[in-house]
Order: C-alpha cells, then structure tokens, then sequence
C-alpha cells in the first residue's frame, strides 16, 4: 500500500503532512492529513486521534481552521484526518452539497449508483487506521472525535467497536440521522428505501441497542443554526439516560456551527481524549 506525499509543513515542531493513496474499500485514490507531534521525531510512537469533518469538507478544514496542533504537540497526539467521502471524475456525485462527494455519512452504500465507491465506514474504520499503523510512528490506541456529519461518524464508529477506540467525542454531531432531513435524504439514496437497514448508523438507536460506555464527551452550540431540524443531541441524551450511559454533554452559550466554535473547544477535547488513551 504506497503513499505520495502531497505536502507537508513544520508545524509546533511537528509535521503536518498530506497524502494520497489508494484505498481498497472505496476503489479510488484518498487523500488525508496526517500531524504528527514533536515526539515522533524523537523515535517515539504516539497514540491517534482520528477527526471526521462535516459535509461539504475535505481532510483540509480541520487542519487549516481547528488550530488542534498545538495542544496534541504538547500531548503528543498524532492527528489523522481523512477526506469525507471517495472523489472523482469515475466517482457518482450529486450537485446538491449534502449528498455525494463530500457527503458520505461514513457508511458503506448499497444502492447505486453509489455502492461501487461510497464505502466510508470499511475504510475509517479497518482501511486507514492499518495504513496509519504500517506507516507511521504510531501506537494501536485510537481516539475519535468529529463534526456534524463527522460527529455522526464518530458517535456511530465508536459506538460499534468499542474494543477499538478509548473515547469518542463530538461537535454538534447529527445524533438522529434517521428522524432529520439530511439523514432521511442520505440514508434513503445510500442504503434503499427499508429503515430498518438505516437503524446501523444511527447514533441514539444505537445507543439504545448496544448501551455502550466509552467515554463520551459532545459539544453543540446553542446559537447552531442546524440544532433544532437536523442534531437532535436531546434524542441522544433521552436514551443514555434511559440506558444509564454517562454523556459530557456541553451547551455552549452563543456559539453556531462554524469552525470558530470547533476551534474554541478542541483543547478540551484533545485533553478528555488524552486522559482517557492515558489510562488504557
Ligand atoms: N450551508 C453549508 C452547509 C455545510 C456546512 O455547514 N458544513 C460544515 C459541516 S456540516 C462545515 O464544516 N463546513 C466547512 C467549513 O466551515 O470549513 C454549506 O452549504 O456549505
């Protein structure tokens, strides 16, 4: 599985890098970024947070905009953010932003025309965490974290293989993406018309079936223009109750959905994943 470089910068005496490569699960090259702390170049193998963005993103959002390097330079965290969904000219698209490239909600499709390429999950979940392992001076503990639609993913991931991750957290997460427009639109393309193939990749059914208790930290903006039709964290936050799992769930006053809100709370959740990949 070879890698080619696209960039990379000095960043708080670490590296942030980009590559591509060719992905297996989405039949098409991918391209992440990857930064890799200061520690690293000492010979030392770090653990790995793992960031999944939101729609219309590609793996470059976060690392322009989250300003995450300089805290996981000081705990020595390696960053990897992958793109969002497959891309290409031989890749299905849609023109509307919430479906299509940029918009693979982190499952594998099974309609067409997307099934071919739209294999989010195979590949955020087995594909690149064993490329990141192959290639990069890093341990076997992972941590995921997201936004949105990515916050979905991460919730969703976590949820279904605990054994694999120490923690999970969010920003402003679709938490019920079976009861709101961007899911019901998604899902109904990706995986058919039968809902009961969608309940897979929905966070608070998943919840509800699985009880799982990692660690689960989630920030949501109160002034997020998407809150009310499409997050639903309340839906969330009804089932943990109902099944005993502990939420950190965090309202932050005043704050919308932009990344000037993921860039003031992304230290907090760096240091909740950090205590918690300390301790496994
Ligand atoms: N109305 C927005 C919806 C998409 C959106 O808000 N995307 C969020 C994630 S759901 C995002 O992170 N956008 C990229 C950015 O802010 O850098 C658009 O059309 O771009």
């Amino acid at each position: 599985m070879p890698l080619t470089l696209v960039s990379s910068q000095r960043l708080f005496e670490g590296w942030q890098k980009r590559y591509r490569h060719q992905a297996q699960s989405t039949a098409c090259d991918m391209t992440f970024s990857i930064y890799l702390p200061p520690q690293t170049a000492q010979g030392k193998k770090v653990p790995v947070l793992y960031w999944l963005s939101g729609l219309t993103c590609s793996d470059e959002n976060f690392s322009t905009k989250a300003g995450a390097q300089r805290v996981a330079a000081e705990l020595g965290m390696a960053l990897v953010i992958p793109d969002t969904s497959p891309r290409g000219d031989a890749v299905a698209d849609d023109a509307a932003y919430d479906l299509g490239q940029g918009a693979g909600f982190y499952l594998n499709a099974t309609q067409e025309p997307w099934r071919a390429h739209f294999r989010m999950y195979d590949y955020i979940v087995r594909e690149l965490p064993e490329l990141i392992e192959a290639h990069f001076p890093v341990t076997e503990q992972r941590a995921i974290s997201g936004h949105s639609m990515g916050g979905h993913g991460a919730l969703t991931i976590g949820l279904k293989n605990p054994e694999r991750y120490t923690s999970i957290s969010a920003f402003s997460p679709i938490c019920n993406p079976c009861s709101c427009p961007w899911g019901e639109k998604a899902f109904a393309a990706y995986l058919g018309e039968a809902r009961q193939e969608w309940e897979q990749y929905d966070a608070t059914l998943l919840l509800e079936k699985l009880g799982v208790a990692l660690p689960i930290k989630i920030s949501q903006g109160s002034e997020d223009s998407f809150l009310k039709e499409q997050l639903k964290p309340e839906a969330l936050l009804a089932v943990a109750k109902r099944v005993e799992v502990e939420v950190d769930y965090q309202l932050c006053e005043g704050y919308d959905h932009s990344y000037y809100f993921i860039s003031t709370y992304i230290e907090a959740h760096l240091r909740f994943h950090h205590q918690h990949l300390l301790a496994s």
